[in-house]
């Protein structure tokens, strides 16, 4: 080897860097929303990846918007405290005292939580949640559900679950002006004053809408959308999403998550992207290289 013979190495990783460029040029300037799930936090190098990850997409002039979860973390608590949970369709019922303790594992330990491991990437993060500012509205989530017996539908009542009826992005974009990255917990006031638990995703996704995100990431505990033989499915669209839900291919958790992606490409996002949030860096390889992972879900 001459002293200008190319390492191999070197090069691998200079041509890593300039298969990211179209991505860059693409993406400058763009807003993504980062729905990052209480599953896919257990790991401090994981945690460690993931604010990397956020730090880095801020660093290349991406606007990155974090809403989390931590559905994990508010059974433990309700476990130590000897309350119990019960979930309809990927919904945590929600009693008077469980939102409490909902709000407080999700707004108060879990927000400050990513909020220390962006400053510890070098990133500079704001914790809020939905009640800051007015960020979002939100509306007593009624659902129904087939009678065991009889099969007719009848009403489930859900407790202080909420649903995002109206958010006003105005504090997002202050923040972003002064080059801060929004930590959003799921959590928001009704207009009637009362504090309502919102699945994570469904947060996340009223946010992503609202905004117009260009990208809309849910990083989870499973590689993605998976058929009945557990074939991760790359690609779908509502169409499928609603067949595969209807014949219970996709079940628990699993549905809110479709269901948003569904709400979110409809209202205007490009594309919403589930993704393994066990995998290292998952999303800035889904986002810089040619290589996506996951599910992908467009109109
Ligand atoms: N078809 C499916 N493909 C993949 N996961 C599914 C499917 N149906 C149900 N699931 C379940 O959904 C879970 C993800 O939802 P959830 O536990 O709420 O995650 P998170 O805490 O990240 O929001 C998976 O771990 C899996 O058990
Ligand atoms: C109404 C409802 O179900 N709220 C969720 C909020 C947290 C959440 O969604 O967390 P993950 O994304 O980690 O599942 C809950 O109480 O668990």
């Amino acid at each position: 080897m001459t002293d200008h013979a190319p390492d191999p190495a070197m090069l691998a990783k200079a041509e890593t860097l300039t298969e990211a460029l179209p991505y860059l040029q693409r993406y400058a300037g763009a807003t993504f929303v980062v729905k990052y799930g209480g599953h896919a936090m257990g790991d401090p190098e994981l945690q460690r990846d993931f604010a990397e990850d956020v730090v880095l997409l801020k660093a290349v002039g991406i606007n990155p918007i974090v809403v989390h979860g931590g559905g994990p973390q508010i059974g433990a608590m309700l476990k130590r405290l000897g309350v119990e949970s019960r979930f309809v369709n990927g919904l945590r019922v929600t009693d008077k005292a469980t939102a409490e303790i909902a709000e407080m594992v999700l707004a108060g330990s879990i927000n400050k939580e990513i909020v220390g491991w962006i400053a510890a990437a070098g990133g500079r993060a704001v914790g809020i949640s939905g009640k800051d500012a007015g960020l979002v509205i939100a509306e007593k989530v009624r659902r129904t559900e087939p009678d065991r017996n009889s099969g007719i539908e009848r009403h489930v009542d859900l407790g202080f679950v909420g649903e995002p009826v109206a958010v006003d992005p105005s504090i997002l974009q202050v923040l972003a002006a002064q080059n801060v990255i929004p930590v959003i917990a799921p959590v928001a006031l009704g207009a009637d004053g009362q504090t309502y638990n919102i699945n994570a995703d469904t947060m996340a996704g009223a946010i992503a809408g609202a905004i117009g995100a260009k990208r809309f990431f849910l990083l989870t505990d499973v590689a993605g959308v998976m058929d009945k033989d557990r074939n991760l499915l790359t690609d779908l669209n509502p169409q499928q999403i609603a067949e595969l839900t209807a014949d219970g291919t996709i079940s628990g958790g699993m549905i809110p998550k479709v269901e948003t992606c569904v709400n979110a490409v409809a209202a205007g996002v490009d594309a919403a992207v589930i993704l393994d949030g066990r995998v290292p860096h998952a999303m800035l390889l889904e986002i810089f290289t040619r290589g996506g992972a996951g599910t992908l879900v467009r109109r």
